[in-house]
């Protein structure tokens, strides 16, 4: 039987695409095979996920992760060392060992997803699998996700252009991931025409590539992006329909929601009603953490008004179990982003994935705002069927390196299928 212990384990400080440093670790078996990830870091983050190592006086201007990469090399190699890299959970339960936190602060969650992901590269590559094969589970098919893409951004992603973070394009009616895509760059095309009709400068964009634009305000722009769709030639709410990320508690204060952009505070039950007015004016399917992280009374009376569509929880749920668990006990929301950097290993991001699809939850694996040209997120989604896949848009190389990696799994040769809506 091959020897498919880990051997070594390096580390270093990379970029993200915000400039930042971010940790890149590789990890070497026995038997010579070898995985390198690198991980991501957000900028609107919950107040619930686990703890992004960062210290001062190193590179980039004194937020650096030497510590993190330290921490790699040092506590974590040496909690691995010997373990098999093909049995994930053992690998991940020592990583969360040497931690000793629930919310990884010692030794950091950036630190120890490096490694969890390293470890699990290195194994599909000793076997010689591509990685969705080699995560998947039992018989399952590969599925290549639903992508929601962000057309134009807000929020912390934009130096608060917009109070709502994100505005997307899902395209509901294609066929393929191939048909998805393209049908989402026609969506920005033609937004980038409508926003160029009206005097406003489409090559500003956004830390995800969405574009960055100054407007009037939020209704502003799903009006904007309804027209892009129109634009595009396809069917409004058929073929592409729009998706927002409120991102709430980025404007969250004192017990209200503060829209900046238009000048006026709204009661959590006001911001509601606002969007169940968009959702009748715009052809909307999916909205993302519309209240504040821990306003879980508020987000059961916003279920109760705004069922129609995905509610989806980002902040909310911070890829946690424990909080996804009290949100079906209590029928809160009806999908979750996973963003594997808010729990910091794979297992635990997985577990995350399973309760939601036994609980009849979507499934939205996310990248982050900050992100690297890596493109494992991609295989996750496929290997775990999530489903649904939001990366951010279709410009900027962190972000186009997911697509491409999606467009390269579908082209074969393993038989795939496609998440229709
Ligand atoms: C991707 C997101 O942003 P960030 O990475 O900044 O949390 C998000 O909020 O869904
Ligand atoms: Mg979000």
């Amino acid at each position: 039987m091959a020897d498919r212990r880990i051997a070594g384990v390096y580390a270093w400080e990379a970029f993200d695409s915000r400039g930042n440093p971010t940790v890149g670790c590789e990890v070497v078996l026995s038997d010579g095979a070898s995985g390198s990830a690198t991980v991501p870091s957000g900028a609107s983050t919950g107040a619930h996920e686990a703890v992004e190592l960062r210290d001062g006086g190193t590179r980039y201007g004194g937020k650096g992760v030497a510590s993190a990469v330290t921490n790699v090399t040092g506590p974590l190699a040496a909690a691995v060392t010997g373990i098999d890299a093909g049995d994930q959970r053992r690998v991940d339960a020592a990583l969360r060992e040497a931690d000793g936190t629930t919310d990884l602060s010692r030794l950091g969650a950036n630190a120890v997803l490096g490694v969890s992901l390293s470890a699990a590269i290195a194994y599909a590559s000793s076997i010689r699998q591509p990685l969705h094969a080699a995560v998947a589970e039992g018989d399952d098919v590969p599925l290549l996700p639903m992508p929601m893409v962000n057309i134009l951004s807000g929020g912390a992603h934009a130096d608060g252009a917009l109070d709502i973070q994100d505005v997307l394009v899902v395209p509901v009616g294609a066929e393929s991931f191939r048909e998805a895509i393209e049908w989402a760059w026609r969506v920005r095309r033609g937004t980038v025409e409508a926003a160029e009709a009206r005097g406003l400068p489409a090559h500003l964009v956004a830390d995800e590539g969405g574009l960055g634009l100054r407007l009037g305000g939020n209704r502003d722009a799903l009006e904007l992006v309804a027209e892009g769709i129109d634009r595009s030639g396809l069917r409004s709410g058929d073929e592409a329909a729009i998706a927002i990320d409120v991102a709430a508690s980025t404007f969250a204060e004192d017990g209200g929601y503060e829209l900046r952009t238009e000048g006026r505070r709204l009661t959590a039950d006001e911001l509601v009603s606002a969007l169940a007015g968009w959702v009748a004016d715009f052809p909307i399917v999916s909205l993302e953490d519309v209240l504040g992280e821990d306003d879980w009374d508020g987000w059961r009376q916003a279920g109760k008004r705004l069922g129609g569509v995905q509610l989806l929880g980002d902040d909310l749920f911070v890829t946690n179990t424990a909080r996804l668990r009290r949100g079906v006990d209590e029928q809160i929301a009806n999908a979750v982003l996973v963003k594997p950097n808010q729990v910091g290993t794979l297992s635990d991001a997985l577990d995350v994935v399973r309760l939601a699809q036994h609980s009849g939850y979507a499934t939205v694996l996310s990248a982050r705002s900050g992100d690297t040209e890596d493109h494992w997120l991609a295989d996750l989604a496929v290997g775990w069927r999530t489903g649904q896949i939001k990366v951010g848009s279709t410009t900027r190389s962190e972000r186009t390196a997911k697509w491409n990696r999606l467009l390269r799994i579908e082209a074969g040769p393993a038989p795939t299928t496609f998440a229709t809506w």
